[in-house]
Formats: C-alpha cells, sequence, structure tokens
C-alpha cells in the first residue's frame, strides 16, 4: 500500500531522533510510539478519518461525562457532538419544566458548550449573586451589535461603578419626572387600539405586534422625551425585531451581508445614531437651564449639578459621558426592556379582560385614587395608591414571570453545590420561574390570585422567591420603571377602554420567543368607554 498517510510518516519519522533512539536503546515508551508509527503507516486516509472520528466521538462522550458528574442529565449525549442542538432552536416551554423538575442541578451538552441548569430558588440566588466565579453569557455576536466599549460587558467592580451611576436615572423621583410625557403616548395608543378595533369591525384581531409596539414608544419616550420623532419611534418599533433575531442564542457569530445579524447590526448603528443626537439635545437642553423630563436629560442634569457638588454621589458624574456612551447604555435599556415589557404587557391585558372580576375592582380603585376627577394628571403619589392595581401586577409577574432563566457563564470553577464544581467555561443557567411558582410560599402556585399580595402576607414577605427581576450585581435596572409604567398604564386603559379577549385553547400555553407570550398571540379588541358612567361606545 502506498498512502499518502505512509508520505507523511516517512517524512515525520525520516533521520528522526525516534527512529535512532527505538533502535539504540528501545524503551517501552518510545517503542509504543514507534509501532503506532508503523500502524498509521499501513493505514488508507479513510481509515485514518474514520479513526479520528472514532476518537472524537468517544472524547465528546467522555468530556460530558466528566463534566457531567453526578447531576441530573441525558446519560450520554443520544447525538454525538450536536446534542439536543435541533430541540434548542425551537424551545418548548413544557421541555424547560420538565428539565427543571430533573433535579436541582441539570445538564445537556450542545456541541463544545456545556450547559449546567440552576432549578431551585437557593441555586439561583447563589449563581446571580457570585460574581467573583459568574458573569452574563452573551452570544458571540452581540459584542459587535452592542459594541465592544458597551457597558454591558462590564464585569467586576468596573461594572458596579458604572452601575451606580445609571442607579440614578430610575430612582422613583427621577422616573416621577418622566410620567407626563408618557401619559401622552398611552392616551394616543388607546385612541389607536380603539381605531384598529373599529376598522376591524370590533373582530377579535392578534394585538401582539401592538404590544411590542406601545411598549417600544414609552421605552424611547422615558429614554429620549420629545428630541427623538415619531417617525424615528415609529422606524426604531417596526424594525426592532431585527435586533432580537440577530441576539438569539443560536446564531452565526460572524456578520455576513444580507444575514439576521447584519440587519440586527444595522438597526442598531441606526438607533444608535438617533440616540446620539438626542443626547447632544438634551445636553444643550440641560445647559441652558431646562428641567429634566426624560432619563437622557436626568443623566446630563445629573452630570451637570455634578461640577458643583463633591459628595460621593454626584463624583460618580465628574467625568463627561460622550453622546456615544449615552447612546450605546440606552440602547442597551431598550434591548433589556423591549421583550420582557412586551410579554408582561400580553399577559397582563389578557389575564385581566378573561376576569371581570379583577377588571372591576381595577376601575373601581382607579376612580378612587383619583376622587372621580379625570382632568387628575399621572404622577408618583397617585399610584403610589393603586394598591389593588399594583397586586394584578406582581401577580401577573409571578404567574407568568417574563424573564423564565438568566444564563451566565462560568469565569473560574464554580462549587455551587457541596457535590458539584461547574467547570470553567460552561454556561451557568439560573432560572426564576420555580422560585415563583413554590407552593411553599404561594399556595394554588398555578392559580391567578392578585389578593395573595396584600401587605403582610405570606407572598409578601417571601422577599428571596421574588426573582422576577434577577438578584444581585446585575439585578434589573428597570424594576421600579416596570411597576410604576405598568400601574400607569393599566389603570388608564381599565378607565378609558372596553377591551374584550378571546380565549382560544392556546391562550394559557406558553410560547417561548426570548421571553414569554400567549401562543395564540393574544386576540384583542378594544372600545372606547367612559370612565365614570362605564358607557361604551362604538
Ligand atoms: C417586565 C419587565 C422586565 C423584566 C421581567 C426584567 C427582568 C430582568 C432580569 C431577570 C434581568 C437579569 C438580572 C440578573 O442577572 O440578576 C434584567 C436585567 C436588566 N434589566 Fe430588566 N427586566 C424588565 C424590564 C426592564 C426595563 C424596562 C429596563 C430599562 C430600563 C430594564 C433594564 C435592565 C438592565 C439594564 C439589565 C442589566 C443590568 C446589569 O447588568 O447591571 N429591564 N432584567
Amino acid at each position: 500500500m502506498s498512502s499518502v498517510a505512509e508520505n507523511i510518516i516517512q517524512h515525520a519519522t525520516h533521520n528522526s531522533t525516534l527512529h535512532q533512539l527505538a533502535k539504540d536503546q528501545p524503551s517501552v515508551g518510545v517503542t509504543t510510539a514507534f509501532s503506532i508509527l508503523d500502524t498509521l503507516k499501513s493505514m488508507s486516509y479513510l481509515k485514518i478519518f474514520a479513526t479520528l472520528i472514532c476518537i472524537l466521538l468517544v472524547w465528546d462522550q467522555v468530556a460530558y461525562q466528566i463534566k457531567k458528574g453526578s447531576i441530573a442529565g441525558p446519560k450520554f449525549k443520544f447525538w454525538p457532538i450536536i446534542g439536543p442542538f435541533l430541540e434548542s432552536l425551537d424551545p418548548k416551554f413544557e421541555e424547560y419544566k420538565a428539565k427543571w423538575a430533573s433535579g436541582p442541578l441539570s445538564c445537556v451538552s450542545i456541541f463544545h458548550k456545556f450547559v449546567v441548569i440552576a432549578s431551585t430558588r437557593d441555586l439561583a440566588r447563589k449563581i446571580l449573586q457570585s460574581s467573583k466565579f459568574v458573569k452574563p453569557c452573551v452570544v458571540d455576536v452581540a459584542v459587535k451589535i452592542l459594541r465592544p466599549c458597551n457597558w454591558v460587558f462590564l464585569d467586576g467592580k468596573a461594572h458596579t461603578d458604572y452601575r451606580k451611576s445609571l442607579n440614578g436615572l430610575f430612582t422613583k423621583q427621577a422616573l416621577a419626572q418622566y410620567l407626563p410625557s408618557l401619559e401622552q403616548i398611552m392616551d394616543k395608543y388607546m385612541d389607536k387600539f380603539v381605531r384598529l378595533s373599529k376598522e376591524n369591525n370590533y373582530e377579535p384581531q392578534v394585538f401582539f405586534h401592538e404590544m411590542r409596539e406601545i411598549l417600544c414608544a414609552l421605552s424611547l419616550n422615558s429614554f429620549c422625551g420629545n428630541y427623538i420623532t415619531e417617525d424615528q419611534v415609529r422606524k426604531i418599533a417596526d424594525d426592532y425585531y431585527l435586533v432580537t433575531a440577530a441576539l438569539e442564542l443560536v446564531n452565526f457569530p460572524i456578520i455576513i451581508p444580507y444575514t439576521k445579524t447584519w440587519y440586527g447590526k444595522k438597526t442598531a448603528d441606526m438607533a444608535m445614531k438617533i440616540f446620539e443626537n438626542c443626547a447632544q439635545m438634551a445636553k444643550d437642553h440641560i445647559a441652558a437651564g431646562g428641567k429634566p423630563v426624560c432619563v437622557m436629560d436626568a443623566w446630563c442634569k445629573l452630570m451637570h449639578d455634578a461640577k458643583n457638588s463633591n459628595d460621593d454621589d454626584s463624583r460618580i458624574y465628574h467625568r463627561e459621558f460622550t453622546n456615544k456612551e449615552i447612546s450605546e447604555a440606552v440602547f442597551t435599556f431598550l434591548f433589556a426592556s423591549q421583550d420582557a415589557s412586551s410579554s408582561l404587557a400580553c399577559w397582563l391585558f389578557q389575564i385581566v379582560a378573561d376576569r371581570p372580576d379583577v377588571l372591576a375592582k381595577i376601575r373601581e380603585e382607579q376612580l378612587a385614587v383619583r376622587n372621580n376627577d379625570m382632568s387628575t394628571e399621572l404622577n408618583l403619589d397617585l399610584i403610589e395608591k393603586m394598591k389593588y392595581t399594583n397586586m394584578v401586577i406582581k401577580e401577573t409577574l409571578r404567574y407568568r414571570p417574563p424573564v423564565l432563566m438568566v444564563p451566565y457563564v462560568v469565569k473560574k470553577n464554580f462549587p455551587v453545590s457541596p457535590n458539584y464544581t461547574a467547570p470553567k467555561g460552561a454556561m451557568l443557567i439560573p432560572t426564576l420561574y420555580p422560585a415563583l411558582h413554590d407552593p411553599e410560599v404561594y399556595e394554588n402556585p398555578d392559580e391567578f390570585i392578585p389578593e395573595r399580595w396584600v401587605e403582610g402576607s405570606k407572598a409578601s414577605e417571601a422577599k428571596k422567591n421574588w426573582l422576577v427581576f434577577g438578584c444581585g450585581p446585575h439585578v434589573c435596572l428597570g424594576q421600579t420603571y416596570v411597576m410604576i409604567t405598568f400601574a400607569a398604564l393599566l389603570g388608564k386603559f381599565a378607565l378609558y377602554t372596553d377591551f374584550h379577549h378571546t380565549v382560544t385553547p392556546l391562550s394559557e400555553k406558553i410560547k417561548v420567543f426570548a421571553t414569554i407570550f400567549p401562543k395564540d398571540d393574544l386576540l384583542l379588541t378594544f372600545k372606547k368607554r367612559d370612565p365614570i358612567t362605564g358607557e361604551v361606545f362604538e
């Protein structure tokens, strides 16, 4: 047999020290190596290729067993190398639930990625709070789309320090300043939803996309105020799904023209360019003595005021944040908020419409907090009085938490439990859903019961189970914003519109699309309603 393998081996061994050594002083190791080379010499290309494949397959299974240790998970990789890759392209909620039930720690391996899922409350909390061992896991292409210097890629102290400068933009006091412009958007969209229903003869129609649009408009308005035009809002709202698609967990890491990632990057660049211009306008407005009415204004005001003060809080703003930096941060706010907030909006409207008793109580409370005076504008005091409305939002977040799991990556071997150490490089995923459906804290966890949140109740005291917004150094920056905006939104829609949901067999089924949505995409109709008399207009 004359093969290229033979040639290579001959070349490699010709005059080699190995040959010499084998002849001069034959030791066991050298003889073995030499006999392997002899075996290879006699093999064809095909045989070598087949042998390499076998070695790879065995290594794939052995590496899986070593990393898996004693935790739950398939006994071996049923699909060699790829693992359950195909299933991961179309994730099913029921499959996730089965995985969480399989053990406190369970695993899967997809290609070279080893994934560990933690399903108990305490393990989830431990992971979220262990920034020494883990950091948030981002898909490779995110660095290109969100740009490498974006603050979201900071870790440890650098992240904590930057985060301090952002916290001030989402305090209750700061949020109170954004409410008037948010109210205008809500009024506009109430009219739009009623108009759309009227145009459709009040027949039920899919409102999934409308919910995404109103949330995008609300977010952009609170971030950029009036510096962003209606056309720009519409353009970003229309194209934003391209960013979600580009940042899916399974995506090609290189940006090739006309692919999902390319469109995603184009959209992100377009949005960030708009935000950069808005940041300059905010700087000019504050420099001219203007009042802050949006996140960008609030940021510029903090920088402006810091010039004359030297306390710890102000020192964070002693440096000038550039327009580019502000635009990149604002883009991450949009990115973090859009899917989760749209998910909450869909479930909230569905759940409330399906429960007329809940809707009636919300309406009663909304009238009471306004003393039946419909000229009352939204403000923080008003929202803080909306106790029942707030309980409905909390229960929706518990019952259908938008974020089921938060992927982290292990920076160094991490002893997650006394019996298991997650290996460096593994993806470690704390889950939020099981803690929020823990029957010991939430009786009948699969029932929607807003009253479980009354002050002093078991649920309201179980702070450790409240993982809707994560916990630890990366806890959601927008959580207060979410509670305030949604109380305002639900209250206004309950008063001024009569909304109905058409229940289908898929309404209560969960579709996983970055976050979670009703599987039938939410069939609604809206009619105009008199807030005082309750009269409904066609
Ligand atoms: C219902 C709506 C929302 C839900 C359920 C939600 C949930 C979460 C969760 C689970 C995390 C990860 C926390 C962790 O790793 O411990 C997170 C992070 C984050 N969220 Fe939200 N979020 C929502 C809306 C928003 C909004 C409106 C904003 C915008 C201001 C926002 C901004 C952020 C940011 C910036 C982070 C990353 C924080 C960091 O890395 O320091 N979120 N959110």
